[in-house]
């Protein structure tokens, strides 16, 4: 006789990488993934990036959110330009295509409820820094996960400085963990929880694309 199942077999592929972002998230509250983007993705990106900062369309960062902008060169002293979806160019297209694929599994595994998104290029030019903060004191309690991505090029040497540092309470003790802007690197992490801080840079400016995946 043959066995009819009473179940069906949903849609739904495991993802080895995804995966180990969401342990590492919960278990470590941030997710260190090298290669997270390809070589070619990291110069496309790039040059996408330097391009607009060349047509200067970047503006200096400022702290507060967009209605509440002060600026304060004490603080932070990159140049930022936020990038639009609907008007996303051909790297900027192939930038959401992988984020929503994650976000997606994101909200499909862990229920995370990710309903906004917003990301922005970032440049550090030699000299500057952005200091220990919290991503949410920009009175923004939405953001749910930060999210940065290295577009330096492959000769980044970490003796030009600009690194992320991440502090941690370990039983009771701070501990910091220092994440040098290797292109293709992503570094996730609960914005509500993890204070970090972006050293000063050395030599050399320093590249990135950074965002925060928002519930309602
Ligand atoms: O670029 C980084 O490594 C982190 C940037 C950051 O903390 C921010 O933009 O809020
Ligand atoms: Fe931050």
């Amino acid at each position: 006789m043959i066995k009819t199942e009473l179940f069906e077999q949903v849609d739904f592929q495991e993802n080895p990488l995804y995966e180990k972002i969401i342990d590492d998230l919960l278990t470590k509250q941030y997710s260190i993934v090298d290669s997270f983007f390809s070589a070619t993705e990291v110069e496309v990106l790039r040059s996408s990036l330097l391009q607009k900062y060349n047509d200067e369309e970047f503006k200096k960062a400022a702290i507060g959110n967009r209605t509440n902008e002060t600026i304060i060169k004490s603080i932070r002293g990159d140049f930022i330009h936020w990038i639009n979806e609907k008007e996303a160019n051909t790297a900027e297209c192939l930038f959401f295509g992988i984020m929503n694929t994650l976000v997606d599994y994101l909200n499909r595994t862990c229920f995370l409820g990710i309903l906004f998104k917003e990301f922005h290029y970032a440049i550090y030019p030699k000299g500057t820094f952005y200091k220990r903060h919290l991503d949410t004191f920009m009175n923004d309690d939405r953001r749910k996960l930060s999210f940065v991505c290295y577009l330096n090029d492959e000769n980044w040497d970490n003796a030009n400085g600009g690194e992320l540092v991440i502090y941690l309470n370990k039983d009771g003790q701070e501990v910091s963990e220092v994440i040098y802007p290797l292109p293709g690197r992503v570094v996730i992490f609960e914005s509500q929880l993890l204070e970090h801080e972006v050293k000063p840079v050395l030599a050399n400016e320093r590249y990135s694309i950074t965002g925060w995946l928002k519930t309602r």
